[in-house]
């Protein structure tokens, strides 16, 4: 019989997830698969289950958790070439990597999406220095802000609760003298924050990278320059309509390949957690993990 594992955070979405064990794997065993759950306890957990479920020959492995858990089962899967399928229920706050598969985001929804998910699709993911990402890697003020956001904070005010953070950000403005290099070319930027997005959807925003697609080969370069005043009213809506990458202060860049370098220190994020310091050497890794999508 065919083996699958399901790797749920117990914790996550408000320990929600835990009330939807039994449903998922249900689900899961009716798709003809003996089903083994393995529950995170701490960070890093994830990661190591989807390594066991690799070596020990698993068919299919299913998360159930916020982007922090399906970014450890993801850097779990993707060391190895004979990977399993992969499928995914979001439990977290902001579901980056879920909107942009276009799996729903309350949980009956989604396990009802998983119960239909029958079609291998291979995505693209991520590679920053030793660390792999599926949706963001992020610097800047804003970016550093995101690690202020409490689970009490979460829980009441989901995403709103990253943007408020953010927004206290905008006010100091602060800016880092930047160098990227790419395709032989070498750009210097002061930048107030960048952001590389594997997806469209970033942040909870999903009309960031419009033309971003799961398996582009491409990561979407958002340099943000210093903002002006009235820059600060005009960056929200040309998020909102989707013309992020031509407003006046963004450079875009869509590359296979990116390295960053600072005179300063600098701190990251990735994938909504804490990152690698600067400098970071960023790549594609395309078609690499089989998703089992609807
Ligand atoms: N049993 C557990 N109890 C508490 N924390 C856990 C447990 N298992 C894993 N974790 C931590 O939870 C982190 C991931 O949380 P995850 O992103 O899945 O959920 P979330 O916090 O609800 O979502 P979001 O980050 O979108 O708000 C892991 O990196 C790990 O540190």
């Amino acid at each position: 019989m065919k083996q699958a594992m399901v790797i749920l955070n117990p914790s996550s979405g408000n320990e929600a997830a835990n009330d939807y064990k039994a449903e998922i794997v249900e689900v899961v065993s009716d798709k003809g698969y003996n089903v083994t759950v393995k529950e995170t306890k701490k960070q890093d957990d994830a990661t190591a289950f989807a390594e066991e479920a690799v070596n020990e020959g698993y068919d299919y492995v299913v998360g159930a958790g916020g982007d922090g858990t399906i970014n450890e089962v993801i850097t779990g899967l993707a060391k190895y070439d004979n990977q399993p399928l992969f499928s995914f229920v979001p439990f977290g706050t902001v579901n980056d990597f879920a909107r942009a598969i276009g799996i729903p985001l309350k949980p009956k929804a989604a396990i009802a999406w998983l119960k239909e998910a029958d079609t291998e699709q291979r995505v693209d993911i991520g590679k920053v220095n030793d660390r792999y990402f599926v949706n963001v890697v992020a610097l800047g003020a804003v970016a550093e802000a995101t690690y202020d956001v409490g689970v009490e904070q979460k829980t009441r005010l989901g995403p709103l609760a990253y943007y408020i953070e953010g927004a206290k950000t905008l006010a100091e403005n602060k800016i880092y003298p930047l160098t990227f290099k790419v395709g032989g070319e070498t750009i210097e930027e002061e930048a107030f924050l960048v952001i590389i997005g594997m997806t469209n959807s970033i942040a909870g925003f999903e009309r960031i990278a419009t033309d971003a697609k799961l398996d582009d080969g491409h990561m979407h370069v958002f340099i943000v320059k210093k903002l002006a005043g009235f820059d600060i009213m005009t960056v929200l809506p040309s998020v909102l309509a989707g013309e992020f990458k031509d407003h006046e202060k963004v450079h875009y860049i869509k590359t296979n390949e990116l390295t960053i370098e600072s005179t300063q220190s600098l701190h990251t994020n990735i994938d909504g957690d804490e990152g690698d310091d600067l400098p970071l050497h960023l790549t594609v890794l395309p078609k690499h993990i089989r998703l089992l999508k609807k």
